[in-house]
């Protein structure tokens, strides 16, 4: 559901009110966002390069794009929200232990009325996955499967649900050379596309925004996908599809105008909270395991062809016309 006005108030006390300096890229966050959701897109002319503070809220701001101010309010809300039980959550371990360890550095997780919300939060970057992205997703799908919440849904911060793979994924070469890249990053893959595949509990996507690659194909593993009018799919042939054309395709379930997207779809998803948890899950199950089997050896035998593409000078070219295009300009 869409956050109010006083939800929105509430929050920025909230954020006064919290224990612990959450830090310059979440303050930048947080700033971004407040200046989103009140005056819309950046209008700031852009500082100086020495001007280094104002600068960073510059970039902040102004990589948020053409983001609407009810979605920039309702991010800010979010991103308070688990901020302060992160923070608060902090404050009930034991001394000395890390923050961090508590929470989630790519993700933003909360779990209420029933549903464990996973938010992709590299929003400067696209939420593109990185390796460590990958990671907390599996880390926090595996905490869902196993928390009080009878719905789990994935979504994205900013103007992107993500825009799959980081690139800079392929720039980081281990000692063995880029075959043991491939082999490592096909083994992380398997795993990871696993985890959509083993899934217990009913999985939801909630698509905000353009979405390409990895972060479209395991759509297919979702029980529900729900799109904003303003997403896109990139898949085959780099061809951007309208929400409206995927969802004609079956890899959308409904599409939404963005201007009502979160508010129709949280209604939809707090009844959906509400009905029999085991009913649901065992229904799932007995849907998944006929095809169960399937889908991981499909999964193994992509993985093994990709860690071979992963070599070809295509896709190396392709990596490295995209991390050299600015430099290009
Ligand atoms: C380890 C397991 C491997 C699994 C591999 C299987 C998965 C495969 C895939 O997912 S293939 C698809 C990979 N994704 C892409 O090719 C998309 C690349 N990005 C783009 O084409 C564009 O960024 C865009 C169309 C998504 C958005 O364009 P635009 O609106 O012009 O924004 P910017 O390009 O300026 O992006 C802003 C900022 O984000 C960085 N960024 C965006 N996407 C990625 C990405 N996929 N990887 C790394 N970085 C990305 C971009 O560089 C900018 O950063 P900067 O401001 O320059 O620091």
């Amino acid at each position: 559901m869409r956050a109010s006005q006083k939800d929105f108030e509430n929050a920025m006390n909230q954020v006064k009110l919290l224990k612990k300096d959450p830090g310059n890229e979440v303050k930048l966050k947080l700033y971004a966002l407040y200046k989103q959701a009140t005056e819309g897109p950046c209008n700031m002319p852009k500082p100086g390069v020495f001007d280094l503070i104002n600068k960073a809220k510059w970039d902040a701001w102004n990589t948020l794009g053409s983001l609407p101010k009810e979605t920039a309010r309702q991010n800010y809300v979010d991103l308070v929200s688990s901020l302060s039980s992160s923070l608060e959550s902090s404050s009930q371990v034991e001394p000395g232990t890390d923050r961090k360890s508590t929470g989630y550095e790519t993700l933003m997780v909360t779990s209420e009325d029933g549903i464990t919300k996973i938010t992709l939060n590299r929003p400067a970057k696209k939420n593109a996955i990185n390796i460590e992205m990958y990671h907390e997703i599996m880390r926090a799908l595996k905490a869902a499967s196993k928390d009080d919440s009878s719905i789990t849904v994935l979504t994205g911060n900013g103007d992107y649900y993500s825009s799959g793979n980081d690139l800079t994924n392929f720039t980081d070469i281990p000692p063995g050379g880029v075959e043991e890249k491939a082999k490592n990053s096909a083994i992380l893959l398997r795993e990871f596309v696993g985890c959509f595949i083993d899934f217990p509990k009913p999985l939801i996507a909630m698509v905000n925004g353009p979405a390409v690659g990895i972060s479209v194909t395991i759509l297919g593993l979702f029980d529900a996908v729900y799109a904003s009018d303003r997403a896109t799919e990139m898949l085959v042939f780099g061809k951007k599809l309208t929400a409206g054309e995927a969802c004609a395709q079956g890899l959308v379930t409904e599409v939404f105008p963005d201007s009502t997207f979160q508010k129709e779809v949280w209604t939809r998803l707090k009844a959906f909270a509400k009905l029999p948890p085991n009913a649901m899950r065992i229904s799932k199950e007995v849907i998944r395991n006929r095809e169960k089997e399937k889908l991981h050896a499909v999964n193994a035998e992509e993985c093994s062809v990709l860690q071979e593409r992963w070599l070809s000078d295509e896709c190396m070219n392709a990596v490295m016309n995209f991390l050299s295009r600015k430099s290009n300009l």
